[in-house]
This record gives structure tokens, sequence and C-alpha cells, in this order.
């Protein structure tokens, strides 16, 4: 049996479905990330295991006991949310007793059990500071320092480093984890940030309008998305509708081009499929004007998918460079070179890409779904999507 179990829970606001039939199951010391975008329920879910909402329908079981209609203050969860939401006229051992006090425990245990979690988040120096008096960041250790005081059996974050900067969110999103692989932690955790979700969690639950998309460990959400709006979703891709032929044996028809894919045993041969492609696997050669034409797919055919097209963009974001290449037949891919691979190339450039058949995953993808993304871009469904928020912007035009 789970430590704590979510069983077909929903609940709905007038029209709005927030959380449907959910089912999901968090094991004891397990950090479990809700991810998804604005909207999809990810708070209600929260509200409704700490029982600030109360369910239409389904159960909550914790350690075996049922807790549905159990009141918030009777439920021993600990939660911090995105504003730091500390007491402004309290020093943050103050703040961090409160719950303490409230269990009318010695002053002296009091102080000893504040010493201690506030050396735990990295602020012993910093007991008497009132909030004013620190950083957002420092703000939000006081605030895990204060959910943690009570030894929750489970502890609630809501986007608790969506309101700090790029650093400060990197850094603490290590301590957090860090904290609870220390003390063992149940934590359910939300974001809408993926690359927060892959960096923190034990398992990832993806959500889309109140309903369960998948749930896995980061890599598995990251390398085998099960549906079109996770491989979406989570990571940049290449994402391109295709047409399954020979699909038994590992054939993709895209626009003009015969790809080679992992086999497909499970699905028919003329199946509508999305091709996903993550930047890091495709590799880009640079072609003189005049290779165009003289590339010898001959070799490397078997092994390789191979492309030719142009560079279109290139931005520079640190550790790779991303580029966005057209390919001849019109497909937008985007491919990410690490540092001295990306030099020599600059947009107008034409380049050879070139894929493993491992590289491509092959999703199911209705005609609907087509003629939607085709409708969205303007342009024919054998164009290649990018997502409009990771777009990446031009370093040149
Ligand atoms: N108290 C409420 N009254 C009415 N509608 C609500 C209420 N709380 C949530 N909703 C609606 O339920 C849906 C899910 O909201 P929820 O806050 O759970 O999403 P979310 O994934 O956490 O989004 P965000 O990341 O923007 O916080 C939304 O359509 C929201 O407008």
């Amino acid at each position: 049996m789970a430590f704590l179990e979510l069983q077909e829970l929903s609940k709905s606001f007038g029209r709005t479905r927030a959380v449907e039939r959910l089912s999901l199951e968090v094991e004891q010391g397990e950090f479990l990330t809700l991810l998804g975008p604005s909207g999809c329920g990810k708070t209600t879910i929260l509200r409704l295991v700490a029982g600030f909402e109360q369910a239409d329908a389904g159960r909550i079981l914790l350690d075996g006991e049922e807790i549905t209609t159990r009141p918030a203050n009777r439920r021993p969860m600990g939660m911090v949310f995105q504003s730091y939401a500390l007491f402004p006229h309290m020093t943050a051992e103050q703040n961090v007793a409160f719950g303490l006090r409230l269990r009318r425990l010695s002053p002296t245990l009091i102080h000893r059990r504040c010493e201690e979690l506030l050396a735990l988040v990295g602020l012993a120096d910093r007991a008497h500071n009132y909030p004013h008096q620190l950083s957002g960041g420092q703000q939000q250790r006081v605030a895990l320092a204060r959910a943690l005081a009570v030894e929750p059996k489970v502890l609630l974050l809501d986007e608790p480093l969506s309101a700090l900067d790029a650093a400060v969110r990197v850094t603490l999103r290590e301590e957090i984890r860090r904290i609870q692989q220390q003390l063992g932690m149940t934590v359910i955790y939300v974001t809408h940030d993926q690359e927060e979700a892959l960096a923190i969690s034990d398992r990832i639950a993806v959500m889309a309008r109140g309903r369960l998309e998948q749930l896995g460990a980061p890599e598995e959400i990251y390398r085998r998305p099960r549906t079109v709006f996770v491989a979406g979703f989570v990571g940049a891709s290449t994402r391109l509708p295709a047409r399954l032929e020979r699909a038994a044996d590992g054939h993709c028809r895209l626009g003009e081009i015969l790809l080679r894919v992992p086999p497909q045993p499970e699905l028919s041969d003329g199946a509508a499929v999305l091709l996903v492609v993550r930047p890091e696997l495709v590799t880009l050669q640079q072609l003189e004007e005049a290779d165009g034409v003289a590339v010898d797919r001959s070799q490397s055919q078997e092994q390789e998918n191979l492309l030719t097209g142009i560079v279109e963009l290139r931005t520079f974001l640190g550790a790779v460079t991303r580029f966005r290449v057209r390919a001849d037949g019109g497909q937008l891919f985007t491919v990410d070179l690490p540092g001295l691979q990306a030099r020599t190339l600059v947009p107008g450039q034409r380049v050879l890409l070139a894929f493993p058949p491992e590289a491509c995953l092959v999703l199911p993808y209705g005609e609907s779904e087509a003629e939607a993304a085709a409708g969205r871009s303007g342009r024919a469904a054998v164009v290649g999507q990018v997502s409009p928020e990771r777009e990446p912007q031009p370093e040149h035009a």
C-alpha cells in the first residue's frame, strides 16, 4: 500500500473541472512533482491533499487512513506557498517557532529546535532578522523551516521558487532536494517549470486539463514521453507530423523523404504519427554550396537519417548553441551543439542534418491534432512545430 493515495479525485469550480478522476500514489520518502501548464489543476490537487478544498468525489488515504474529509488543521501536512507568507512582525526564529508554540512545547525545546531548523536551511546566523531584512530566497528558506518544524508527514510545496531570480532558484531547489533526502521527507511539489521538475524529482506527474497525462521518473518522461502533449511540454524538441510506411520494419514518410525510425509493430502502415527528435540527438555538418546534391547517402543511410538544409537561427545558450535549421523539404529542426562544434555555423549556412533511427520517438497522432497543428502554424502539416515558449531568440537575424 502506498503512503499517500489519491483515488479517483475530482473537483469542479462551477463549470470548470479543475481535477478529473485523478488517481496517484506517493511512496514514503518520495519527491513527487506535479508538472503542467497554468490552470491544469496542480494547486487544486495540493489544496485537496492539504484539506483547504473538499473533493466532489474520490478519496485520499494517508498511511492507510482515510483523510478525505478531515479538516486541514488535523492533517499532518506542512505547506510552503509561492509568496513567502511569513509573519512580517516576527523574526525568522519566531516564524519557525510559531507552530511549536501552538503545541505548547517548552521554550528551551522550541529554541533548540528552531536553531536546528535554521541551520538545516542555512540561516543559522539570521535567527533574529525580520522578513524585510531577508532576501526572497532567505525568506523562502524560513518558510521551509517553518513548515518542517511541526514534523509533517507530507510536505506540500506550491511553486515555492517561482518568485525568485534564476540563480537563487537553482541553488534553493538543490537545497530543498538535499533537505528532503536528509530527512527522508515525503514531498509533493508543484511547478510549471519543466527543467525544475526534471532536476528535483523522483517522479513527475505531468498534468493537462485536470488529468494525469503521464507519471514516471524524470528520464522516462524526457526520453519516452507517451503523449503528444508531454513530448511538447517537457524539453525542447523537433516535432514533425509524418506517416508510417512499413511500420514493422521502421520506416516513416516525411514529405519526400523516407526516414528510418525504430520498428513500430503496434502501429499500422499509413498511420499518422508525430516524430519527436530531441535537439541534442541531431548533428550538423557544414556543407559547401555544391555539396548539397553530392551527399553520399549510400554509406551511412543504414545507420543515420540524413537531410540537407539551411541554418535560419543561431542562439547562444551557454553550454550549447541552439540552431533552427530548415530542411530542404520545409521542416524545421531544433539542434543543440556543444561550443566547439557550433563555432563555425552561422545563419545562411548550408548543412547536413544527421540523426540515428533511435533518436526518433514515434507517437500516434490523430488526424484532428494534425489538422490543428497545421492550422496553428499556417503551414502544411509536415512542417515541424517548435513550441512558442521555447522558440529561441535570434542571435543573428
Ligand atoms: N476557488 C476557485 N474558484 C473558481 N475557479 C477556480 C478556483 N480555484 C481554481 N479554479 C480554476 O480551476 C482550474 C485549475 O486551477 P489551479 O489553480 O488548480 O491550476 P494550476 O495548474 O495550479 O494553475 P497555476 O499554475 O496558474 O496556479 C483553473 O481553471 C482555475 O481557474
